[in-house]
């Protein structure tokens, strides 16, 4: 007998997707040096943000993605009675965040993606390629939820105005802008030997080309949206975050948006999201879990 067991304890399920997504959005927090968003360097466009918050709120995000996933385990298909239990979830989640933060508005996006790939993952533990995620998020994200309240929120606004499609039609495509742009860009920039931290602000500037950014077009409009494409084309088509054109090219992309107040929060959520299926595909969900 051992006056002290050292063995690691085994995790849930539920703990291991939880700590995948908040591991996933502090690591896309950290990322630097990301355009006109918070980064180790400073608060990009924002004023009311910064990093040691945008932890806070990753943290105190824990326990609504472990509750999201053990309401996938507990009631185990996609249907009404799930799209319903997570959000309620997600919306105590985004108390819980708010509370947090003193009010301002982290991770909205985040917990609507992230939480409804949790969600996916861990309905099928056994099938967790991000192509049969992502397919299971969106059949989950199509399902009304009888609870949810209509604001007019931002995106709802700019939906109106520009008839964009925001956080919710992402999802319900089944996360283009993952599955065509960011992870293949992941996996490129990865493969051409460029650097991990290249690699993903690589994968964000590839969200960036295509994405209609809800936060973008409510701050700058359709000036600020054209300016994120065109500019996060001109860094890839440069050679990306890792060589020194590109790296020009990336300080210049960074200035002109924080300029136009063009902070980029849809991209940056869909790169924790890009981060979070990388992470189950390389590693599993199964490992270390029970
Ligand atoms: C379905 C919801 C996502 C609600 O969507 P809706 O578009 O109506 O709501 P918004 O409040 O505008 O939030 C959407 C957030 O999603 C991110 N986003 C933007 N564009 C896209 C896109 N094309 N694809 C994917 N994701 C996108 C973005 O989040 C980031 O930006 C946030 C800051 O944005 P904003 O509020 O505009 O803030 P600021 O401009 O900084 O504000 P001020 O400082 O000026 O005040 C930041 O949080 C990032 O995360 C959009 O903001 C969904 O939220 C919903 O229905 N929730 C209810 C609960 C639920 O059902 N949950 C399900 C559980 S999984
Ligand atoms: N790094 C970041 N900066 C600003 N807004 C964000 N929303 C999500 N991540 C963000």
């Amino acid at each position: 007998m051992h006056a002290f067991n050292l063995q690691a304890k085994p995790l849930s399920l539920a703990d291991r997707l939880a700590d995948l997504a908040v591991d996933a959005l502090i690591d896309e927090a950290d990322l630097s040096p990301k355009p006109a968003l918070v980064d180790r360097r400073g608060n990009g466009a924002h004023t009311d943000l910064h990093l040691g918050l945008m932890h806070a709120s990753a943290l105190s995000l824990w326990p609504a993605f472990k509750e999201m996933a053990e309401a996938a385990v507990a009631i185990g298909e996609v249907d009404s009675t799930l799209r319903e239990a997570i959000g309620r979830i997600g919306r105590e989640g985004e108390q819980a965040m708010l509370t947090t933060t003193n009010g301002v508005n982290t991770h909205r996006g985040a917990i609507w993606a992230l939480g409804l790939l949790v969600t996916a993952a861990a309905l099928e533990p056994q099938s967790s390629s991000a192509n049969a995620v992502t397919l299971r998020a969106a059949r989950l994200a199509l399902l009304d939820d009888r609870y949810a309240p209509k604001p007019l929120s931002h995106g709802a606004q700019v939906a109106l105005r520009y008839g964009a499609r925001g956080a919710r039609e992402e999802a319900q495509l089944g996360f283009p802008s993952v599955l065509q742009r960011g992870l293949p860009q992941l996996k490129r920039s990865r493969a051409n030997g460029h650097g991990e931290q290249n690699a993903r602000l690589d994968a964000l500037l590839a969200i960036m080309t295509d994405l209609a950014d809800t936060c973008v077009l409510y701050r700058a409009g359709e000036e600020g949206l054209h300016a994120m494409q065109s500019g996060a084309q001109a860094v890839l088509d440069a050679g990306g975050s890792a060589s020194l054109s590109g790296r020009r090219r990336l300080h210049d992309l960074d200035q002109q948006l924080i300029a136009l107040n063009a902070s980029p929060g849809g991209a940056a959520d869909l790169l924790a999201a890009t981060l979070l299926l990388d992470r189950i595909e390389r590693d599993g969900i199964l490992q270390g879990a029970f």
